[in-house]
């Protein structure tokens, strides 16, 4: 199955399959045999587990760059070490950079190719349920203490090659994580998919085939808005659900402490509670997403951990915030977002009423 993203100044592809490598190597052999090199950047998680499928079906020279597991790739050093690695290889505007990973690897991978030698192209290869976002639409970027994703750069993919095969290794966390993105794809786009989530008992109830399904629709809800806005003037910020107050949580945690898929699942809560004030969202929708959220085991006690003062400060810096205004990506309805400047204590009121039905869950 192939899904078109067309921006204004690039059009690409997402491929998506079982075991699609090998047919990825054959479309691509005319661009692989030009380019003077191929470096793939992956994990070292990834590379433990997938090394061996990736050998048997990448049909052309490549170097290796291994960076630190998940988050903690998203570092201005790691950042510095890859650059590092491609001058040391000789790498030029005629190179090629292959992301093989989640979306830490993904973010990191582009946000190289953004400014080596001033853009040179990358590919997007997805191992995790969560980069089904992330692979597609081009925002690339790492982390600074101040802030998540704050240094990066809109910048697309040549291609987009979601191989499931990778997602067989997934441990139950990082499905779990996944989801959650799948799930804000829902309440940004469709009332009647986002109901079906409620009926799902567990993460081990997923079946391959529905799980699939939902990845190809997310994927859908996000090339549309991408194509509509790439650069966040406007509706891109719909896929910024529940990231407001999710991202201020990672960076009060710290950054890998808590995935990231479970702190936009946390922070849809109060955006749905903010959704029932200013939107028509009906009343106690976001209780039942709380609810949802505790039946699926998403660890909402990360919460606790952090003082509202803390996700205040965050918050201010979020960048969808403008002369101290917070813009929160609302729902009117379940399946139809707006934009919604939100005071502080108006958040303040949500996140105490978090706070109440996480306690009272202990
Ligand atoms: N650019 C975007 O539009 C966008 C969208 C959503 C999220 N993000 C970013 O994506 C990151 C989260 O991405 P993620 O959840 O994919 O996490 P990740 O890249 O941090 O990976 C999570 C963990 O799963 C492991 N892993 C990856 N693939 C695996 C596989 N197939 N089998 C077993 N283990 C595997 C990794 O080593 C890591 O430990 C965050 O930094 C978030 O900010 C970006
Ligand atoms: O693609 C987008 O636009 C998104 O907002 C998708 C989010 O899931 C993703 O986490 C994104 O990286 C958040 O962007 P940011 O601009 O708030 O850092
Ligand atoms: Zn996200």
């Amino acid at each position: 199955m192939i899904i078109p993203v067309r921006t204004k100044d690039s059009t690409y592809e997402v491929h998506l399959g079982e075991n699609i490598l090998q047919s990825f190597c054959e479309r691509n052999t005319e661009e692989f045999d030009k380019a003077d090199q191929i470096v793939v950047i992956t994990d070292e998680n990834v590379w433990g587990l997938h090394q061996h499928y990736f050998d048997k079906n990448f049909a052309f020279d490549y170097k290796i760059h291994l960076v630190p597991n998940g988050e903690s790739c998203k570092t201005f050093d790691s950042y510095f070490d890859v650059q590092t690695f491609l001058l040391q290889e000789n790498c030029s505007r005629n190179s090629i950079l292959l992301a093989l990973g989640g979306g830490a690897v993904g973010d990191l991978t582009g946000f190289v190719a953004s400014t080596f030698m001033r853009g040179i192209p990358f590919i997007q290869i997805p191992t995790t349920i969560l980069a089904h976002d992330s692979a597609v639409g081009g925002k690339t970027a790492i982390n600074h203490p101040n802030g998540k994703n704050m240094i990066g750069a809109f910048y697309q993919p040549k291609e987009v090659l979601y191989d499931f095969h990778f997602l067989q290794t997934l441990p139950k966390s990082e499905v779990r994580s996944g989801l959650a993105e799948v799930i804000k794809h829902a309440l940004i786009s469709d009332v009647k998919w986002s109901n079906e989530f409620l009926q799902l008992e567990s993460i081990d109830a997923i079946q391959k085939e529905e799980l699939l399904i939902w990845l190809e629709k997310g994927i859908r809800v996000k090339a549309n808005i991408v194509e509509l806005d790439e650069k966040e003037k406007s509706y891109r910020k719909y896929l910024n659900f529940g990231h407001t107050y999710g991202h201020a949580i990672e960076a009060s945690i710290g950054y890998g402490k808590i995935t990231h898929g479970e702190a936009v699942m946390i922070g849809m809560i109060p955006a749905l509670m903010l959704s029932e004030i200013h939107g028509e969202v009906k009343s106690g929708y976001a209780h039942d997403i709380f609810q949802l959220a505790n039946k699926l085991e998403y660890n909402l006690q990360h919460v606790l951990n952090c003082t509202f003062e803390q996700l205040a400060t965050f918050m201010l810096k979020d960048k969808k915030t403008t002369n101290g205004e917070l813009h929160f990506a609302l729902l009117k309805h379940i399946g139809d977002p707006f934009i919604q400047v939100v005071s502080m204590d108006e958040v303040k009121k949500c996140d105490d009423q978090l706070r109440k039905w996480i306690k009272e869950e202990i």
